[in-house]
């Protein structure tokens, strides 16, 4: 059991978001609790990957955290010769990560990297994970990533995407928010946590519509898009090459 997520709990000068020791700390609470469908999300990435993992390839889980979906991902694999890489760029995360996915058996080789995984070299690849990272990406090298990514991929590879978006309009971006926003009440959290975690992620997280999403990934070359989950502005896609 993960400690539960009070760091805005108090009123405090809120400084933008970042992944360090507190947050690793808390994070399986606070995700859990602040994303719509998160345990759905994770453990149906792991079928798909399941489904999509080809013999002699590597899957690949970017940004992440304390490998959630590299676990997931692991558990499904029945094919031989595949080997899981995480990369995170946050020290605190992949320390811990480290330290978690030791505690579990697998016959599937982990690696577990420090990196940014905009400067990461993606090979041999028949799934590649990107769940809630891209977000945190900046705008002007989300394409050089993607691109990267679909290089990366054998064919009939899979991109899993999972993302916060926005809205196509200001009124259909604030029902969505209202209602995460209510979600995130009924999961305990008070206004001043939720308006306070607002300010901190404002800076650091910039979510994208739907549309921004599918249409580029169908520029950079993908055959299909399909979204299968979505709840309020939180989505995840599969991308085939
Ligand atoms: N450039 C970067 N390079 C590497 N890692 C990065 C970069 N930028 C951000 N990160 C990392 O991306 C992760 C995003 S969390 C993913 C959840 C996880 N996938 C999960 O399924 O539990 C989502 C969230 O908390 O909203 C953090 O661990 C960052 O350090
Ligand atoms: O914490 C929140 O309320 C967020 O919306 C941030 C977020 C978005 C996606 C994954 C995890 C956290």
């Amino acid at each position: 059991m993960s400690n539960k997520d009070n760091i805005y709990a108090t009123t405090q000068a809120v400084e933008d978001f970042t992944f360090d020791a507190k947050v690793v700390e808390v994070f399986p609470d606070m995700i859990q609790r602040s994303v719509p469908g998160y345990a759905t999300i994770v453990s149906t990435m792991g079928k798909l990957a399941g489904q999509f993992a080809q013999n002699n390839s590597n899957l690949y889980d970017l940004g992440c955290s304390l490998g959630a979906v590299t676990l997931s991902m692991r558990r499904n694999i029945d094919k031989e010769n595949c080997a899981i890489i995480g990369i995170d760029n946050s020290a605190a995360m992949v320390e811990r990560c480290k330290l978690h996915l030791s505690g579990f058996r697998s016959q599937v080789p982990v690696d577990i990297r420090l990196g940014d995984i905009t400067q990461s070299n993606i090979e041999n690849a028949s799934v590649v994970a990107l769940n809630f990272t891209l977000q945190f990406i900046p705008l002007e090298k989300r394409q050089a990533l993607l691109s990267n990514i679909y290089q990366g991929l054998k064919p009939g590879g899979v991109l899993l995407l999972s993302e916060k978006f926005r809205g196509n309009d200001e009124q259909a971006d604030s029902l969505l928010i209202d209602l995460h926003h209510d979600f995130k009440r009924a999961n305990g959290y008070s206004e001043l946590e939720i308006s306070q975690k607002r300010t901190a992620i404002e800076n650091v997280m910039r979510p994208e519509s739907l549309e921004q999403h599918l249409t580029r990934l169908q520029s950079i070359g993908f055959s299909q898009t399909q979204v299968w989950y979505q709840c309020f502005n939180f989505c995840s896609m599969i991308a085939i090459k």
